[in-house]
């Protein structure tokens, strides 16, 4: 069996990384099947016996950084010929994935980064303080009374942490460093007139600069908990799969 791997930094969110690679498809000459698709993290594709090979897999993980997604691609195949002339045809194979997939990944990488500015995203601060973390509940709206993570829309040619240090001097009136990045997920919702699931929301550690105060100039009510107190809030549902990671980060700190 053999081998190839190809990493890629997207700039742009998970659903639209996930989305522009499945509508660009694969590089390869002949159709391949779908055998496992899971929005927006995971897709294998496979084909069965074809020019030099007796089968071939394409698999794709997709995961959240700081930087944009990145795209961990793996093909496997097994040649069709036995000893030395399968090793010769796999040579030839291997030089023919690398070209096309080189080519493939970079109109890949620049059409995702295009993509990305025609879909709104959303940032939110974990605001550490001590062991405890700030929530805030929202105040009318369609998830009025829900708890989430302050934040906001980010504004066209703005960057995450622009947007984030914006909305939190916005809504709380504080000044916020930014720390590290802590995940991603898929908003359901329509955030700004988009496609619903189209969005994401992107959470970074952040702590508030020396003596700020906060005041909720736009929540209903802000509370700073601990790690074990965090589960039983009424969350927007999109947030919860993010709470391990803040909970990981409390106790950690
Ligand atoms: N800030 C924030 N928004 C979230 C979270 N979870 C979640 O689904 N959302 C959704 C709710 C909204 O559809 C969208 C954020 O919109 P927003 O109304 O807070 O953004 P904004 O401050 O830029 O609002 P606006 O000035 O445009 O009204 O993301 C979260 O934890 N924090």
């Amino acid at each position: 069996m053999f081998q190839l791997r190809f990493t890629t930094v997207v700039e742009a969110p998970l659903t639209v990384a996930f989305d522009v690679a499945r509508s660009l498809g694969r590089p390869w000459p002949v159709p391949l099947e779908e055998v496992v698709s899971v929005r927006p993290v995971r897709d294998v594709y496979a084909v069965g016996p074809g020019r030099g090979w007796r089968w071939l897999t394409h698999s794709r993980r997709f995961s959240a950084t700081g930087a944009g997604t990145l795209v961990d691609e793996q093909v496997d195949w097994a040649t069709s010929l036995p000893g030395v002339l399968g090793w010769v045809l796999d040579r030839v194979l291997r030089r023919r994935v690398q070209r096309a997939m080189q080519a493939h990944l970079d109109a890949y990488a620049a059409a995702a980064a295009r993509r990305a500015l025609d879909v709104v995203q959303v940032v939110g601060a974990a605001l550490v303080d001590g062991d405890r973390v700030l929530v805030a509940q929202r105040s009318g709206g369609p998830y009025d009374g829900c708890w989430e993570f302050p934040g906001g829309k980010v504004e066209p040619g703005e960057d995450d942490l622009a947007a984030l240090v914006r909305e939190i001097r916005e809504e709380l009136g504080a000044v916020v460093v930014p720390q590290a990045f802590l995940g991603e997920v898929v908003l359901d919702g329509v955030v700004a007139g988009g496609l619903p699931g189209a969005s994401t929301l992107r959470v970074w550690w952040a702590r508030i600069a020396d003596g700020g105060e906060l005041t909720a100039h736009e929540h209903a009510e802000l509370r700073w908990l601990r790690a074990d107190e965090l589960e039983a809030l009424e969350w927007i549902p999109a947030d919860r799969p993010l709470l391990p990671a803040v909970q990981d980060l409390l106790t950690r700190l």
